[in-house]
């Protein structure tokens, strides 16, 4: 049951299946996953790409330094800075270089600054893929023509295809002057000869939307609940504390500090970036836990629902990083709430996310005192494709001494 079938409006925005998390369960997908995990997302990868997500983390942090030192009193959107962060990463492990200026696109006759790319690629794509076309669910009359939504996916697809076109073409002419980077542009370019120049773009724009997103909606949900439990935030900041000094946190203090941990885990589980795990069509007859599921059944797994199981977890409702630190729980294994699913189709980004979060974590509490502004806590709508907070987490900032 590896395999995925998609919504009307999904096929449309990802080129007919033309990405490593929407492709059926063949040798494309293995050879894509295989190309985004040595370059991109794998442990060596990873390494490589580790300065970027040292410079992130600088930046995060004088900004935020910035920002108390203009207006201590006034609340501060987090997610603004840190969204702005990770698509500078994103871009760098995508093409190789954060965008500066504004990028003149011919094909859409318009100049687009760096928040405009980042709508189009990003979240513009994201409010795309949650478009309910009706005959998703009677496939009986998908002869009934809907041209509204058809049209409205068509054209965020061409805008987007048109970006990274204008953004791919110009890493083409650097490479061509000599200049390379490590990045999955010049990898794919040199690497992938059996693909074609659209598999590549979409390749490319998938790590691009992938990084920007889930990681955001985590590390602004462990934020926020940090910010609301001043005691749990003590705990962290005091294990912060003996296990740092006076260094900064960095990725190798990670393996000493299980209370962050805990806290990276009991955010995943309560509130799951991913709620259900993207479609999984099954492909052959097979057995799952004693059931026959017939070939062509469509599997929705609420991951969801399964970390708010009572049977499971003692008081689910309740944001507990305790929970994590009991001797059962591995620290290091990603896959105990099935945040990033598993099995063939298992996340390929979960290291990237985990580092990202629990440095990001680490960091903000390490240099700041976190309280919500006053009415805050209320608010915990969520709205998307993940569950992103419909109101952005506003807090007030207090710089610590350590
Ligand atoms: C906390 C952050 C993240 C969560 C909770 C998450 C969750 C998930 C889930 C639930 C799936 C589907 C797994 C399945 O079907 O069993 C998935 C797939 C995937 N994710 Fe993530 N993800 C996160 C971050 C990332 C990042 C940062 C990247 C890359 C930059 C990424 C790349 C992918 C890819 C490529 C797939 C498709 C894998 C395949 O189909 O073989 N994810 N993710």
């Amino acid at each position: 049951m590896s395999t995925r079938k998609l919504s009307k409006a999904l096929k449309i925005l990802t080129s007919d299946k033309c990405m490593v998390a929407t492709s059926d369960y063949n040798d494309f997908h293995k050879m894509v996953k295989r190309h985004v995990l040595t370059n991109v997302l794998g442990a060596n990868a990873q390494k490589r790409h580790r300065s970027q997500r040292d410079t992130m983390r600088e930046n995060v942090a004088s900004r935020l330094h910035a920002h108390v030192n203009n207006s201590p009193q006034e609340a501060i959107n987090f997610r603004e800075i840190f969204e702005s962060e990770l698509f500078g990463i994103a871009l760098k492990q995508a093409i190789g270089k954060d965008i500066e200026d504004s990028i003149n696109v011919e094909e859409l006759g318009t100049t687009l600054s760096r928040d405009d790319i980042f709508k189009v690629l990003v979240n513009d794509m994201m409010d795309g893929a949650i478009e309910v076309d009706w005959r998703d669910f009677f496939p009986y009359l998908r002869w009934v023509p809907n041209k509204t939504i058809e049209n409205n996916m068509k054209r965020l697809s061409r805008r987007r295809i048109a970006v990274m076109n204008v953004l791919i073409e110009e890493q083409k002419k650097r490479i061509a002057s000599g200049e390379e980077l490590n990045c999955y542009t010049d990898y794919l370019l040199s690497e992938a000869k059996t693909l074609t120049p659209e598999q590549i773009t979409m390749l490319i724009w998938e790590t691009i939307i992938e990084t920007a997103d889930t990681t955001l909606v985590t590390t602004e949900w462990a934020m926020y609940e940090l910010a609301k439990d001043q005691k749990k935030q003590d705990r962290l900041f005091e294990e912060i504390q003996n296990v740092c000094g006076t260094d900064k946190v960095t990725e190798e203090h990670l393996s000493q500090m299980p209370y962050l941990g805990a806290v990276f885990h009991e955010t995943l589980r309560k509130d799951s970036p991913v709620p259900i795990v993207p479609l999984r069509y099954v492909h052959e007859d097979t057995q799952l836990g004693g059931y026959y599921v017939p070939a062509g059944t469509e599997i929705a797994i609420n991951i969801y629902g399964c970390n708010m199981d009572k049977n499971r977890w003692e008081s689910p409702e309740e944001w507990k990083p305790e929970r994590f630190l009991e001797p059962k729980h591995d620290p290091m294994d990603l896959y105990k709430t099935m945040a990033f699913g598993a099995g063939k189709r298992v996340c390929a980004g979960s290291l990237q996310a985990m580092l990202i979060v629990c440095t990001s974590i680490g960091r903000l509490v390490q240099e700041f005192e976190w309280k919500l502004r006053h009415g805050e806590e209320e608010n915990v709508a969520t709205v998307g494709l993940t569950t992103r907070k419909l109101h952005p987490m506003h807090a007030i900032l207090k710089p610590r001494n350590w």
